[in-house]
């Protein structure tokens, strides 16, 4: 019985100390010193080079012994210009592009004249390059790594790398350029990185605003692989655990029973569900640095919404990229505002829009509705209404404006015809009722230079608040934030120092980035999670659904009262019970490229194709 509980253990794929342990903690300290050639034999480099890494990584990566070579710096003119080389051919390469020169000392940087190969030093292909050797198997792709920085002109770039495939020879290497992610796909191969680090790398690359390259980083520590890589091994110990059980039940020698093998196993997939909802969230949270945090502007027609968002890109934020919208009533903008992506989208105004003064009542009777006078609705209008719902519905923060309007009334008094002035707040209910039913949302008045003195605004604003915004639930506490896009637009024309608030964008955006911060911050102790990215999201997704599918089968269906669940513990489906645990463990596999036969070549293919 020990040796085929043994021999189904030592072939899990886990690494040699978890085997180690599991097959301890079965089959008894005794029985492994039988096994122990065999473990070895598994983790000797040359069977397996990494022992975490399924042999059939290796089998199917067929080219690695070619030396590689690329331009890992960007193309076209610069001072200078960095050529990778990676694999068993830097060494002969280097003697060739140097001839007559002793050996690199490996780290060393060191001055180089580097000619055409076979030319017996005559033509110079690049005088005073730095030469860099670094010996693997501790180097950024596992393997030998030789470093060219030469002059970034064009010419010499294209002379030096046209020459490297030339230095093919003794040795017998086959030397190629490099395809694209090569080196980052031989770190991985070499256990150099694991997936959730390269998937990092990719972010890091990608980063566009300072959130998501602190973001990146965090994922990149190698923590993140660690963890899960630790998660994976306790359940496949557990799995372990539990088929010795169903094989060897009947075994008078084996006296654990599935009740207490359940129990003493509850303890960790509990502990490590609850640190999968932690992941989860935190994904979410990434995600919002990582895609950028979706911003829409709502407000009836002439609130002055695009005025706001041609403010806000002016003053403070950089675009990333702009964009038009695909209907004609969805403009886009790619945002950094403060080092947060965000995309802006300006829609379509609702056209039924209500005002409020300040001397009306606080009854419902009092609001005045108009259809905007303009046109009425017609089909395509009608349609950019519908996105701008649809839009509202999926955006993380809405921002919505009303705005001040001045209304000149005609007054007969004595005889004589006078014009009076008078103030009111525009908006539009179903714009703030959208607001109000996301997480986060701002409401901005406009146009506040309308009103000639302080006095006269603060019983408006004072109004709209009682009378509307408290009416609306979820807005009851709103203070809505005072704007003139006219006067940040003077400001900006009379190029007012940058700590003048003229207008009060510089408020919004002051609440927007808090915003920003709530929606994404994560404890100091979890930031690493913000390295989670959406496949990995994905992935402990799965991995819950097992868990949980686990400990239905084997808390829950032993009926209602304490006797019923002790007799149906001992009749716990076990086969089911593993089978969940084994799904579980191939989806923490599956993100850091530990998964079963099959799957990881798969990955690396979505992974690698960025
Ligand atoms: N007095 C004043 N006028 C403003 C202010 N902001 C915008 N306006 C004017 O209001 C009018 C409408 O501004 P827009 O920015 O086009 O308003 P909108 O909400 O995008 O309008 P639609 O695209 O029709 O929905 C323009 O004439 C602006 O010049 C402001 O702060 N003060």
């Amino acid at each position: 019985m020990h040796r085929i509980a043994a021999r189904r253990l030592l072939t899990q794929k886990l690494c040699s100390s978890c085997r180690k342990a599991a097959a301890e903690k079965i089959v008894g300290f005794d029985v492994v010193p039988l096994y122990r050639p065999f473990i070895r034999s598994y983790s000797t480099p040359q069977k397996w080079p990494s022992y975490h890494a399924p042999s059939h990584i290796t089998q199917t990566y067929e080219t690695h012994h070619d030396t590689i070579y690329a331009l890992s710096s960007a193309e076209g003119k610069a001072g200078i210009a960095v050529i990778r080389v990676s694999g068993p051919s830097c060494i002969q390469i280097y003697h060739m592009l140097c001839p007559n020169k002793k050996a690199p000392q490996p780290r060393y940087a060191t001055v180089r004249t580097l000619f055409l190969p076979g030319t017996q030093g005559s033509e110079i292909l690049d005088s005073a390059a730095m030469v860099l050797y670094f010996p693997g198997p501790r180097t950024v792709t596992g393997e030998d790594v030789l470093e060219l920085h030469v002059h970034g002109g064009s010419a010499t770039v294209k002379a030096v790398l046209s020459a490297i495939p030339k230095c093919a020879g003794a040795d017998g290497g086959r030397i190629r350029y490099a395809e694209p992610g090569e080196f980052t796909r031989r770190a991985f191969m070499n256990d150099r990185l694991d997936l959730a680090q390269v998937e990092a790398l990719s972010e890091t690359l990608a980063a566009e605003t300072e959130q998501q390259r602190r973001a990146a980083v965090r994922g990149s520590s190698g923590s993140l692989g660690r963890t899960y890589e630790d998660w994976r091994c306790k359940l496949l110990a557990a799995r372990a655990e539990m088929e010795a059980l169903i094989d060897f039940q009947e075994d008078q020698h084996f006296d654990e029973s599935p009740a207490s093998l359940v129990s003493s196993i509850s303890q960790q997939i509990h502990d490590i569900l609850r640190s999968i909802k932690v992941h989860e969230m935190a994904s979410q949270r990434a995600e919002l640095l990582r895609n950028g945090i979706q911003v829409a502007l709502l407000g009836p027609p002439n609130a002055g919404k695009s005025s706001f968002m041609n403010q806000v890109v002016g003053r403070e934020a950089s675009i990333v990229s702009g964009e038009s919208g695909t209907t004609r009533d969805i403009v886009e903008a790619n945002l950094d505002i403060r080092g947060y992506l965000c995309t802006f989208a300006d829609t379509a105004g609702f056209r039924t829009a209500t005002t409020t003064t300040a001397s009306r009542a606080a009854s419902d009777d009092d609001h005045v509705t108009h259809p905007h006078p303009q046109t009425r609705i017609g089909v395509v209008e009608e349609e950019g209404i519908r996105r701008a719902r649809t839009r509202a519905a999926q955006s993380d923060i809405i921002i919505v404006l009303a705005s001040v309007e001045e209304k000149k009334e005609h007054a007969a008094i004595g005889g004589q015809h006078h014009g009076r002035h008078h103030y009111e707040i525009r908006y539009d209910t179903e714009t703030l009722k959208l607001a109000a039913a996301c997480p986060q949302r701002l409401v901005l008045i406009n146009k506040i230079d309308t009103v000639p003195t302080p006095a006269d605004l603060g019983p408006l604003v004072r109004a709209f608040q009682d009378n509307v915004l408290n009416k609306i639930p979820g807005l009851e506490d709103t203070t809505p934030t005072l704007i003139s896009c006219k006067e940040a637009r003077r400001g900006d024309k009379k190029n007012q120092s940058s700590d003048h608030d003229l207008g009060g964008v510089r408020l919004v955006a002051d609440r927007l980035v808090l915003a920003f911060q709530n929606m994404t911050e994560l404890p100091t102790s979890l930031q690493d999670l913000h390295g989670v990215t959406e496949r990995q999201r994905q992935l402990l997704m799965q991995c819950r659904d097992s868990l949980e599918e686990y400990v239905y089968v084997t808390e829950n269906e032993g009926g209602d009262d304490d006797d019923d669940a002790a007799a149906a513990r001992d009749d716990i489906d076990l086969t089911m019970a593993a089978e969940h645990l084994r799904y579980a463990a191939s989806c923490l596999g599956r993100i850091t490229g530990r998964g079963e036969a099959g799957d990881v070549e798969e990955i690396l293919g979505v992974i690698f194709e960025k």
